[in-house]
């Protein structure tokens, strides 16, 4: 057996990736990570499976000061899909920057279609193109995940948000995404005030099959 292998190093996986649960933002108050636990949070995404080491994602803190931003995009990426929003919605679209202690944006580097003509293979490296998106989005979830299940383990909680505002042009100015580049979701991060009763998950025999 490898020696960094041990029944103690299983269980204490089970445990914690059984255990994490998605918390609304809702249910996040201060206080959020200290700058010590942050470093080991954020350290955590650089372990994800990383076809041809692209890094093909990013992350982008938005700190409390500048929630207004985060703010200012919401309600106007719903204005241009809504004109007929009425302020109550606007305001309820603005107010969800300003939920979690700590906030910030996922954001998957895929392809760019206009440039994989351009870009030259490397020899001892897949080509960029040659991980396609599919595999750069896992490689995002796995980094999303170990930021997850670090931040539990730190006895903080999690919870994912996205919506349709991940893909307006107001958000993607803000956060000056590039060719290529998408905003996933954001990750909120804080202690939990209040927890819901856990989902239950599909058991193994939903999700596997035997060729
Ligand atoms: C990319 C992504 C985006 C998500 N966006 C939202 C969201 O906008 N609102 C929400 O309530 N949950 C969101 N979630 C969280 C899921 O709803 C949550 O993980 C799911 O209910 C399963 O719960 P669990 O994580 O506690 O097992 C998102 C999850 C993922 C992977």
């Amino acid at each position: 057996m490898d020696a960094t292998v041990s029944p103690e190093l299983s269980d204490f996986a089970s445990a914690l990736i059984h255990s994490r649960h998605n918390v609304s933002p809702r249910r996040l108050d201060a206080p959020g990570p200290t700058p010590a636990q942050l470093q080991t949070i954020l350290g955590a995404a650089a372990a994800a499976p990383d076809h041809g080491q692209l890094t093909p994602w990013r992350f982008v803190i938005v700190p409390y000061a500048r929630r207004w931003l985060l703010a200012d995009a919401f309600g106007l990426a719903l204005m241009d899909r809504d004109p007929n929003a009425t302020g109550e919605q606007i305001d309820n679209a603005r107010e969800k920057a300003h939920r979690a202690p700590f906030l910030m944006l996922a954001v998957a580097r895929l392809n760019d279609p206009h440039a994989l003509a351009d870009t030259p293979p490397r020899s001892h490296e897949p080509a960029e193109a040659e991980v396609g998106d599919a595999e750069r989005l896992v490689s995002l979830g796995c980094a999303i995940q170990n930021i997850l299940l670090t931040a539990h383990a730190l006895g903080l909680g999690t919870g994912l948000t996205s919506g349709q505002a991940m893909a307006s042009p107001r958000l993607r100015s803000l956060f000056g995404l590039g060719p290529g580049e998408q905003a996933i979701c954001c990750i909120n991060i804080g202690s939990v005030t209040r927890r819901k009763t856990p989902r239950l998950r599909p058991h193994t025999a939903d999700y596997i099959s035997s060729l």
